[in-house]
């Protein structure tokens, strides 16, 4: 399988490493308007692959991505330290402008999957320039959020973030909503098992989970300039779920026809991915704080998208 990825940047080729090393498609394209980075980033992530897989990685245009199964996009700018993800909607509608057209001419069929941010608004954008269905246009959503949950989770109760069950939902951003209320550890309801863990998930607890939750990113920006190696593992992750059909539950976001009591706004709850791109959604069941706090970051979101002009 052949998968593009537009913007070599940090996320772009974090994301290439991940497909590359992880061995889930046999050539990995990168293109950038800044050619000599695309090209440097293919060689070098290429000189990793002989330790671990197989696979093709270089650079070249966008006619280098026709017969792309998924084509990543990840161009355009990313936060400074203290700027939220909702003030670069402005520069990057601008490149999705230029980007979007520019894949669907040599790659009609291809499934988009989208990183740049604010990637819910990045997600509705490219639904629409491209007027594909929406289980075709897939943004990384809270994907990176619920791997953020599951880690503190697992860290704090000393089991696997693998086996705690525990969704991020609504917009990737300051409004997120942390699904306690269904959260399970094993097959068991979180609080219980944290309780009879003797390690309880007090208010106190929930508190610093949430805040090492939403502003993880400010945090790492503030120390490093950016976010890539989570999100370049989590994009290698929904592409493994369309690569091999696996009908995985993931929380990306999609344009989705109802939600918290708004319409036809793109935001992450639980779907099913596999090789048509979004197979399904699984609304979860929410306490009513939970249901509220979803309600006000969809409407959020709907109210920054119909402020877009395309
Ligand atoms: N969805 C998520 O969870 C996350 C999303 N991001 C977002 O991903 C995006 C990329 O971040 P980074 O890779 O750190 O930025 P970066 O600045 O390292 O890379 C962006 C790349 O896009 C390229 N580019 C810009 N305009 C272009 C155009 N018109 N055509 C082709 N290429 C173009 C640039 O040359 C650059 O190489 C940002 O919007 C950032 O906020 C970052 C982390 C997590
Ligand atoms: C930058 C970003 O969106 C993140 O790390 O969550």
């Amino acid at each position: 399988m052949k998968i593009g990825i537009v913007g070599a940047g940090m996320v772009g080729s974090s994301a290439g490493y991940a497909i590359a090393l992880m061995g889930i498609a046999s050539s990995v394209i990168f293109v950038d308007r800044n050619a000599d980075l695309a090209r440097a980033q293919a060689e070098d992530i290429s000189h990793a692959v002989p330790f671990m897989s197989s696979c093709v990685v270089q650079a070249g245009d966008y006619a280098d991505l026709k017969g792309a199964s998924v084509v990543i996009l990840a161009a355009g700018v990313s936060q400074k330290p203290g700027e939220t993800r909702l003030e670069l909607l402005g520069r990057n509608a601008a490149v999705f402008r230029e980007v979007v057209g520019e894949v669907l001419r040599v790659a009609p069929d291809a499934i988009l999957l989208i990183a740049s941010n604010p990637v819910d608004i990045m997600t509705q954008i490219t639904a629409r320039l491209s007027g594909l269905p929406a289980e075709r246009v897939i943004g990384s959503g809270t994907i990176l959020d619920t791997a953020r949950f599951r880690s503190l989770l697992g860290r704090h109760l000393q089991i696997s973030p693998q086996s705690v069950h525990a969704y991020v939902l609504g917009e990737h951003g300051d409004s997120e909503v942390l699904a306690w209320s269904n959260a399970r550890a094993g097959s068991e309801p979180l609080l219980s098992f944290a309780t009879q863990l003797g390690a309880p998930l007090t208010g106190a607890i929930k508190a610093e989970i949430d805040d090492g939750v939403r502003n993880a990113a400010y945090k790492i920006i503030n120390g490093k300039g950016a976010t890539y190696y989570g999100i370049g593992a989590g994009l290698a992750r929904i592409v493994k779920s369309i690569a091999q059909d696996q009908q995985d539950v993931l929380s990306v976001s999609i344009v989705t026809r109802h939600v918290a009591g708004i319409e036809d706004v793109a935001l992450s709850i639980p779907r099913v991915v596999g090789a048509a791109g979004i197979c399904a959604d699984m609304m979860p069941t929410l306490d009513d704080g939970e249901n509220e706090a979803l309600h006000r970051s969809a409407s959020m979101l709907k109210t920054t998208i119909e402020a877009v002009e395309l």
